[in-house]
């Protein structure tokens, strides 16, 4: 079997609204995301990750930030694409890990509705897809809750 691994990182700031879309759940929050798209920064580090194992470009490449028909866009249409892009060329996710990084909202009690969501946009088992999440103990941007970062690692694998 042959294998390709991926990783992907990505960050959107904390603006007005009251809620986010993370990982195709949306949770109530005291902020929104800024954004082009829904901001969903756990779906895009994802997408990234997939793209980057097939060295098929970023995001950005694939969804321009200055094309209208992203604008306010659900993220798990962007997920699809990226499954569709990697199914086409004979492979499909392994597995995946995404670490999301952020005061609040806390992301536990979040988790299995987006691991469950992205499960079924990959197309594979739930228990292939992990969702954590971590503090920066106040430190940073992210500490300061300026904002959220994530970080997805993709493995892909070909029969
Ligand atoms: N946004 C977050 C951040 C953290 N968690 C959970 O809390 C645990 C402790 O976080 P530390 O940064 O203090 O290590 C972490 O392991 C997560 O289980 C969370 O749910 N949401
Ligand atoms: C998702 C896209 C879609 O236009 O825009 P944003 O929602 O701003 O998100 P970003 O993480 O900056 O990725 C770039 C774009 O592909």
């Amino acid at each position: 079997m042959s294998m390709r691994i991926g990783q992907g990182f990505d960050v959107h700031a904390f603006g007005s609204g009251d809620h986010i879309m993370l990982g195709g759940v949306r949770i109530a929050h005291t902020h929104g995301l800024r954004a082009h798209s829904d901001g969903d920064v756990v779906l895009h580090a994802l997408c990234d990750a997939m793209l980057g194992a097939l060295a098929l470009g970023d995001i950005g490449m694939h969804f321009p930030p200055t094309d209208a028909r992203w604008k306010d866009a659900d993220s798990r249409s962007f997920l699809r694409h990226c499954t569709a892009l990697i199914r086409g060329r004979g492979w499909q996710v392994g597995n995946c890990d995404i670490t999301v990084i952020c005061e609040r909202p806390k992301v536990g009690p979040h988790a299995q509705a987006m691991r469950a969501c992205i499960a079924c946009d990959l197309g594979i088992a739930v228990d292939a897809v992990s969702v954590k999440a971590t503090t920066t103990e106040t430190l940073g941007f992210t500490g300061r809750s300026e904002g959220i970062a994530a970080q997805a690692v993709c493995l892909l694998e070909r029969p």
